[in-house]
């Protein structure tokens, strides 16, 4: 495929040059902004629908950051490897079979001496957001029930959110090492869709409400007692630390990460 020319900054320096996909994204104009704040980084260009992310290659930068839509980022991230960029993403949709290509891909172009470019993906880049995960998956085995309720602007394309599938995912695991069965139930539904999505056996709620951003309620259930971890994101600003700690640490972290959590010492 031809790739379109593409706008890099004139002045390059010996700071960590960014690239920026989906920047004209409520996301990506926010994570230019950051990595133009930043005074280790540089931002050298935003990509957004229109442009082919394999014109990157050659060019300065060595990172780039895709928050785009669900559809399109496998495609990208392969096409940044090939371009030969550490690629972090924020976008949802991955499945185990996309990281598994994602792997295989970055195997194919690692080194052989533990080498060679980094994969990181984070489903949400907010502290609070990992805390409330990992709280989850470590609290899901002491409850008989659990379930996720997810609340986000009504501008969000897909559901249930990325954040809400990897935190049924990680209570699902906890629960399956911990040897529970399937969480009490006795409800016959009268409406389709009444009790939300199931993933992986856990009930997953999809709120879109005009005035929210980014929220998140895991409710654990025993006789006569509730846990509930909450999660909200306000402003997108809430983001943009996580996102800036994934892009300098994916410089030296060859191979795939998946979640943030995984380069905060969380003990
Ligand atoms: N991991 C995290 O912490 C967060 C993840 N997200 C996720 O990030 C993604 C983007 O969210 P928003 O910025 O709110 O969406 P948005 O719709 O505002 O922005 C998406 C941008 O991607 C662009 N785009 C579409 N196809 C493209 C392509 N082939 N190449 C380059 N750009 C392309 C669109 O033109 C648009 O500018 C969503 O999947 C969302 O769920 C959002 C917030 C936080
Ligand atoms: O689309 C959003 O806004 C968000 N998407 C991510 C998700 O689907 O989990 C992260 C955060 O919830 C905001």
């Amino acid at each position: 495929m031809h790739a379109r020319p593409i706008a890099y900054a004139a002045r390059v320096t010996s700071h960590l040059s960014v690239a920026v996909v989906g920047a004209h994204g409520r996301m990506g104009r926010a994570v230019c902004d950051a990595v133009d704040g930043a005074p280790d980084l540089e931002l050298v260009a935003r990509l957004d629908a229109s442009d082919d992310v394999a014109g990157l290659a050659g060019g300065p930068a060595q990172v780039a950051v895709d928050f785009t839509v669900p559809s399109v980022t496998e495609a990208n991230v392969h096409a940044l490897l090939d371009a030969g960029l550490h690629v972090v993403v924020g976008t949802t949709g991955w499945t185990e079979e996309s990281l598994g290509r994602v792997r295989d891909h970055l195997a194919e172009v690692s080194s052989g001496t533990g080498g060679g470019p980094g994969v990181l993906i984070a489903p949400n880049f907010a502290l609070s957001a990992v805390l409330a995960m990992t709280f989850a998956q470590r609290a899901a085995r002491f409850f008989e029930s659990a379930e996720v309720i997810e609340l986000h602007h009504p501008n969000k394309v897909d559901a249930p959110s990325g954040t809400a599938m990897t935190t049924a995912r990680h209570i699902a695991a906890a629960r399956a090492e911990a040897g529970l069965g399937p969480m009490p139930d006795a409800t016959e539904t009268q409406v389709d869709g009444a009790r939300g999505a199931v993933v992986d056996g856990v009930h997953v709620h999809a709120v879109r409400l005009r005035g929210l951003v980014a929220h998140e309620e895991i409710l654990l259930g025993n006789p006569g007692e509730q846990l509930t971890i909450r999660t909200d994101s306000f402003d997108r600003s809430s983001f943009m630390p996580g996102v800036l700690l994934a892009v300098r640490e994916v410089v030296r972290r060859p191979g795939l990460t998946f979640g943030l959590d995984q380069v905060l010492d969380l003990g």
